[in-house]
């Protein structure tokens, strides 16, 4: 492969979340999310790791800034938490919480870095929870107001704006595997919450719009693209229920106004209708400027009779190189996922919004970590972003998970994804991985080697 320049104005960045890095779970006026709650109930979280302190990043935010200077990223994707800003979900303003988003702004746009900011990285008000949450419509009501928060007091100084991070993930690891807070564990509640998660992203979308302010809007899915096992007819349908399942049940509504039909006919028949209400997809279709992608591997499903609505199972790529995580590395699925959603939905600006890996990180004597193996996962990453790119799709920015590491949700701290290292034990002290230094390479440069 010739030469990989990207384009001089490529948005190269790095992303977190709110519940992840923050720590500070209950300082300066936050209420309680859904997350503080299920961090706090034992046996849900390796080790029994909470968000309390996570990376301190509430009272270290300074030092994180001067790191992403030094690692030269041009903008930084973080969330905002609603609960730090809306105790109660609604109604009255924490305005020490509102003034740590405000400070980090500020200092963001003074290092030249151009915030995105997200609205909603599952850390739910646990109040709103306590009032039946996302199965609850009234909670899209109420973060569209949030939304409206967020809208005018950053007007004028934040141009990149996330609705929902991964609805799919807050949908199904929330409310039908039980492995995400609020921890619930029922299918038909998960596509209810879906809806209603969708419908908060198009009420926002409305209010955006409303209050004529400059700027983009958009939504972040994450996107797992699943091919067939075999080119058996079964393998092939199974693949593409379990595509619809992840991919297109979010998808479609967004930029389509409509699910997809076969998989929505197979959740009526067997579980029953969810509630929507007339012209919801209208509302959940509203046009938005960009969509946002988080790619990390790939499905590959064959038939499996009765084992669920989809007669399908995930084939596990034992021979193949993996991740931490567990998850397949194949970097050729980002390619394919950027030119179908290009294709099949939409000509809109596209960002990789997520893309990373975790992989075993160490830090030495030295305070180095020499992590190879990230290296190469970003770097084969960025040659089928670059692929796609010259193939027509308007790419526009990849924010790579993570800046930092952080609380990996249900794995804790066990999991390492950051460009810097968090000694967790020694005061949280950062180290800039070797990852971090090739990646200042490749932004300065706009190249990455072949
Ligand atoms: C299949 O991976 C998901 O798309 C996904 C992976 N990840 C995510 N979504 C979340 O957006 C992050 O908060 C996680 O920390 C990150 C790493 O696990």
């Amino acid at each position: 492969m010739a030469k990989i320049i990207f384009p001089e104005d490529f948005i190269w960045g790095a992303a977190t979340s709110s519940y992840q890095i923050e720590g500070a779970f209950n300082e300066d006026g936050k209420g309680e999310s859904i997350w503080d709650r299920f961090s706090h109930t034992p046996g849900k979280i390796e080790n029994g790791d909470t968000g309390d302190i996570a990376c301190d990043h509430y009272h270290l935010y300074r030092e994180d800034i001067e790191l992403m200077k030094e690692i030269g990223i041009r903008s930084y994707r973080f969330s905002t938490s609603w609960p730090r800003i809306l105790p109660e979900g609604k109604g009255r303003v924490n305005q020490k919480g509102l003034d740590f988003y405000k400070r980090l702004v500020d200092n963001l746009l003074k290092a030249n870095i151009r915030p995105m900011i997200t609205l909603y990285h599952w850390d739910l008000p646990q109040a709103l929870q306590d009032k039946g949450g996302w199965t609850n419509r009234d909670t899209a009501k109420y973060f569209a107001e949030y939304a409206r928060l967020m809208f005018e007091e950053f007007n004028g100084l934040v141009d990149l704006w996330v609705t929902h991070n991964e609805p799919w993930v807050v949908a199904f690891e929330g409310h039908a595997f039980g492995n995400h807070a609020p921890g619930t564990k029922d299918f038909k509640t998960a596509l209810q919450v879906a809806h209603h998660l969708l419908l908060s992203h198009g009420m926002a979308v409305d209010i955006f719009r409303e209050e004529d302010l400059p700027g983009e809007i958009g939504i972040t899915l994450n996107l797992t693209p699943a091919y067939p096992a075999g080119d058996s007819e079964k393998d092939v349908k199974a693949a593409s229920l379990l595509d619809d399942y992840i991919n297109a049940w979010f998808l479609s509504p967004v930029f389509k106004g409509s699910y997809p039909e076969e998989l929505h006919h197979i959740y009526e028949q067997n579980l029953g209708a969810f509630t929507t209400q007339p012209g919801d997809m209208d509302i959940i279709s509203r046009d938005i400027d960009f969509l946002g992608i988080n790619y990390y591997s790939r499905m590959v499903v064959r038939h499996k009779p009765g084992d669920n609505l989809f007669n399908a199972e995930v084939v596990k790529m034992e021979d193949r190189p993996s991740t931490e995580m567990g998850w397949e590395i194949y970097p050729q699925g980002l390619y394919d996922i950027l030119v179908r959603v290009n294709k099949e939905y939409t000509d809109k600006p596209l960002y990789i919004t997520e893309n990373g890996a975790a992989f075993d990180d160490k830090l030495t004597e030295e305070g180095k970590i020499h992590d190879e193996k990230r290296i190469n996962y970003l770097g084969d990453h960025f040659k089928q972003a670059y692929k796609a790119l010259k193939d027509g799709v308007p790419l526009r920015g990849y924010y790579v998970w993570s800046l930092m590491d952080n609380f990996e949700w249900a794995y804790g701290y066990s999991k390492r994804f950051g460009l810097i290292y968090v000694d967790y034990e020694n005061g949280n002290r950062r180290f800039l991985k070797d990852s971090a230094l090739w990646y200042r390479e490749v932004i300065e440069k706009g190249q990455v080697e072949a």
